[in-house]
């Protein structure tokens, strides 16, 4: 897996630096770390990734009691050294002129394949749809929109695909937006700070059974996290030709996807 380091444009730059630089083995393929990053940034990421897994795992701690799961369950597929797909992501959304009316998208509607976003974000920006709106797949009219806004202190916590396929339903996927901030804020450059928490390679991507998980109907044969991020992977390139985008590379690290297996979102 390797480090990517994308400039859409003067408006967007992303940074993904994938946990196997650090906790599991380095994609041999991959780019390596950018060579600009010192040994402290280097130190500085390695930190977060791993304040990352902590509280991803207490989030799936609390959720694995909650879905009356033998203990562990969750939490053992997010160990912080076993090979998995999991990233740190640091985004500038360039600002624009102050209360301007436009409201193109930085990251276009999407749901997270990951178990478990940690967001960090000081400026408004993120949208998801309030909960009567009415969601057909990836399409959420505009006035459904409501910000997230940022509060001091606190990380804004997404539940992604895997928790979907983990539950059945039961829990959902978020589908969430990036546009421009709201009035004043938008002459601002946006950053994010994204903690990606995903099951490691070789979790069977199936439901678990419990008393409260609905029994899966799926004749299917489960496949494993790493087959499954390159399925997300073909799925978003499918869709971003569909929606005539030429440069897929730039396509999937966008959040929509990284064939590396860092950083991908369920586009
Ligand atoms: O910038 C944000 O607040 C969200 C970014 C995002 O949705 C993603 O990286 O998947
Ligand atoms: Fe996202």
């Amino acid at each position: 897996m390797s480090a990517y380091e994308g400039q859409e444009s003067a408006d967007l730059e992303i940074l993904n630096i994938p946990q196997s630089e650090f906790f599991g083995t380095p994609d041999e393929n991959g780019k390596g770390l950018p060579e600009w990053l010192t040994p402290d940034d280097q130190i500085e990421f390695k930190q977060t990734l791993e304040c990352g897994n902590t509280i991803a795992r207490s989030v799936l701690s609390v959720l694995e009691q909650q879905l009356q799961l033998p203990l562990y369950s969750l939490t053992n597929l997010h160990n912080l050294t076993d090979a998995s797909g999991d990233f740190v992501r640091v985004i500038r959304y360039g600002g624009v002129p102050a209360f301007t009316v436009d409201q193109p998208e930085g990251f276009t509607p999407h749901r997270d394949a990951t178990s478990i976003t940690l967001l960090f974000n000081w400026i408004g920006g993120l949208q998801i749809p309030h909960a009567d709106a009415k969601v057909d797949g990836y399409v959420v009219q505009d006035e459904d929109w409501r910000w997230v806004k940022p509060e001091p202190g606190y990380a804004i916590v997404n539940l992604g695909d895997a928790m979907a396929i983990f539950t059945n339903n039961l829990l959902r996927s978020q589908i969430h937006r990036v546009v421009k901030a709201p009035g004043e804020q938008r002459q601002h450059d946006r950053f994010s700070i994204v903690l990606s928490t995903r099951p490691e390679n070789t979790s069977v991507m199936k439901a678990f059974e419990s008393p409260i998980i609905p029994r899966s109907e799926s004749s299917k044969e489960p496949i494993t996290s790493l087959e499954w991020g390159y399925q997300v992977v073909s799925r978003i390139q499918k869709r971003a030709v569909k929606r005539g985008a030429s440069d897929l590379h730039n396509v999937v690290n966008r959040g929509e996807g990284e064939k590396s297996n860092g950083g991908i979102s369920s586009q």
